[in-house]
């Protein structure tokens, strides 16, 4: 039988320019889309009725990845500190997630959404977090500000995921990133490090995929 070859797997062969040609043709407005596309097809975090969160979404290809993924039954509330219009039917949360605020907001939204009576308990199936701040080239500061935005997501997982959810978590390496790690292993049943094809090889980032809250 005809295996179909993903497109990350012979872009990456070529270059990341494949990876940004193609996003015009499909029609997203990131390449960053297809760092969400492989990591789904490897851990399948995203499934049609879910409710998912997306950490630092804009320019916003990673919420049109989890929209098409939820359908119709599902839906995505999308979160930035930038205020750029989000893609259609992803409900928009403006604020700095380092801000304590930003969290009631984004419950706020969710809740309105769903129509689920106010509670503390919200039933997120998955938390997304591609948040970065444009790195400076400086590895400790730019590793220290990516542990924060880890941690602030990290935050949110343990307040609002359901036993059973999803977290994916982008980090920059860096000394810190074993014991977040070994914080996320005791609220996660398996937590993977990722380096998706679509990232830029050299880049320090990467990626925490973590399956079944316990
Ligand atoms: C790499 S981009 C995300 C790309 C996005 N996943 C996509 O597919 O289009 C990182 C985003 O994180 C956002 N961000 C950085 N720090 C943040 C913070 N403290 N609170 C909220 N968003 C933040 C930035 O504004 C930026 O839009």
């Amino acid at each position: 039988m005809r295996q179909t070859v993903p497109f990350w797997s012979w872009a990456a062969k070529r270059s990341q320019d494949a990876f940004r040609k193609q996003s015009k043709v499909d029609n997203y407005r990131s390449r960053a889309a297809y760092k969400l596309l492989e990591l789904n097809q490897k851990h399948r975090f995203l499934k049609k009725g879910f409710g998912v969160i997306d950490l630092g979404f804009a320019p916003g290809s990673w919420s049109q990845v989890a929209s098409t993924a939820v359908g119709a039954e599902g839906f995505v509330v999308a979160v930035d500190i930038q205020n750029v219009s989000p893609p259609q039917g992803v409900f928009p949360v403006y604020g700095d997630m380092l801000d304590p605020q930003t969290q009631a907001k984004i419950q706020d939204a969710f809740q309105q959404h769903r129509q689920e009576p106010k509670t503390n308990d919200l039933i997120v199936d998955t938390i997304l977090s591609d948040m970065l701040h444009s790195t400076t080239g400086i590895r400790i500061r730019d590793h220290a500000v990516s542990m924060d935005l880890c941690n602030s997501a990290f935050q949110l997982a343990k307040t609002f995921l359901r036993p059973g959810g999803f977290f994916v978590c982008k980090y920059y390496m860096g000394s810190e990133e074993h014991e977040f790690q070994k914080s996320l292993m005791k609220v996660f049943k398996r937590v993977h490090i990722e380096k998706p094809k679509a990232s830029v090889k050299e880049s320090r980032e990467a990626y925490f995929v973590c399956l079944r809250r316990k």
